[in-house]
């Protein structure tokens, strides 16, 4: 097996676990956040830097790659970790949700997805079987289905077709997959529609795939839905197999995707953010850039220990985020992947202790939104 996943301790009282994720490069602690570098980097970060703040898994982009540099190039270099120099987990989402995202003139059938690229409005297609090919090139440990992400909202009909595609579309991934050193994911779909996505579970579940992502979520709905559907969807997956929230990353959706029973999380969030000056901390966000930081000489965050926040000042941060200075947007980034990282092992460390319900009302106690 590429990929598996131990089950090391069951919250007693919510659907929170702490696991081990077995890779090929790695053994890694779950619930765990894994940044996202897109274009075969974490931006502003160095392979050095993510391994010090004790990064595990990154992920890179099929649909990003397949345009530029192209799979075949990547391939040559050793793959993704070695065009990357990273010798830690590597997950690449299929480019299902970027092709609708970035792509423009998109038409989909049941072949595949044609558009044009983002970047030189050149004809592209992508089907199950290229996704995959792509995929087996860059050569991560854990690739994605070809899916297609239900938008928010949708109609009833609309999500039900598009999750039975989505799910002979997972077939044909799971044929064309060649590569027994990678784990290929299937991806839950289903819109906000229970019933939609219980059959979604059970026909991709039938298929047995080694880990299932919950996708079609952080599309833009309210949270308090996207909820919902993780406490009907969750319990339904394999306990004894690695369970993926895309596209979830900022620390109340974190705590609350942990206690549905979610064990991997990936966002831009962290990083996106620290490169528009702010600071996630745990009470909230802080944008530096403003005015009233101008002359604030205390770290960040205060109960924080990461480089930026030992060494450099608010007033520095902004200045040099005014300044448009490189420095500015590394320091903010080294800080929220910090955070986020340390916060998923403080989740972690109270999942073992039997005491993630408490950690989870002393987090809702002091976070004032978003
Ligand atoms: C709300 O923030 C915006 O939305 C994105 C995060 N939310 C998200 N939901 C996703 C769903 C899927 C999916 O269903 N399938 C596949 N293959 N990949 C996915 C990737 C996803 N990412 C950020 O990029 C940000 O722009
Ligand atoms: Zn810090």
């Amino acid at each position: 097996m590429a990929v598996s996943f131990e089950l090391i301790k069951q919250c007693s009282k919510t659907g929170a676990r702490a696991g081990k994720l077995y890779t090929p490069h790695g053994v890694f602690e779950t619930p765990i956040f894994m940044p996202v570098g897109t274009q075969a980097t974490v931006k502003a970060m160095t392979p050095d830097e993510l391994k010090a703040m004790g990064a595990g898994i990154i992920l890179s982009n099929t649909y990003h790659l397949f345009l530029r540099p192209g799979h075949e190039l990547v391939a040559e270099a050793g793959g993704l970790h070695g065009f990357m120099h990273w010798d830690r987990g590597i997950l690449t989402d299929s480019g299902g949700f970027q092709v609708f995202s970035l792509g423009s003139l998109r038409k989909i059938s049941e072949e595949g997805v044609a558009f044009r690229s983002h970047i030189d409005g050149s004809k592209q297609f992508l089907s199950p079987e290229k996704a995959t090919e792509v995929q087996m090139a860059l050569g991560a440990d854990i690739i994605m289905a070809f899916d297609e992400c239900v938008p928010y909202p949708a109609e009833y009909d609309y999500a039900r077709q598009s999750t039975e595609r989505t799910t002979r579309w997972a077939e044909r991934c799971k044929r064309a997959h060649a590569r027994k050193d990678q784990a290929l994911f299937g991806i839950i779909q289903g819109g906000m529609y229970k019933e939609l996505r219980t059959a979604s579970v059970r026909d991709l579940v039938s298929l047995d795939f080694p880990g299932y992502a919950i996708g079609g979520l952080s599309v833009g709905e309210p949270k308090p839905l996207m909820y919902e559907m993780l406490e009907h969807t969750v319990p339904q997956l394999p306990a004894r197999k690695p369970r993926y929230l895309m596209g979830v990353g900022t620390p109340d959706c974190l705590v609350e995707g942990v206690m549905y029973g979610i064990d991997m999380f990936d966002c831009v969030f962290p990083t996106r953010v620290a490169r528009n000056g702010t600071a996630m901390t745990a009470s909230g966000r802080l944008v530096v850039k403003n005015a009233e930081f101008a002359r604030d000489f205390r770290p960040l965050d205060m109960d924080c220990d990461c480089y930026t926040c030992r060494n450099f000042s608010r007033a520095y941060i902004r200045h040099l985020l005014k300044s448009e200075e490189i420095l500015g947007l590394r320091l903010t980034t080294i800080h929220n992947l910090h955070f986020l990282l340390r916060f998923m092992g403080k989740m972690r460390q109270a999942i073992m202790e039997d005491r993630f319900p408490a950690f989870r009302q002393e987090f809702w106690d002091k976070y004032q939104g978003h």
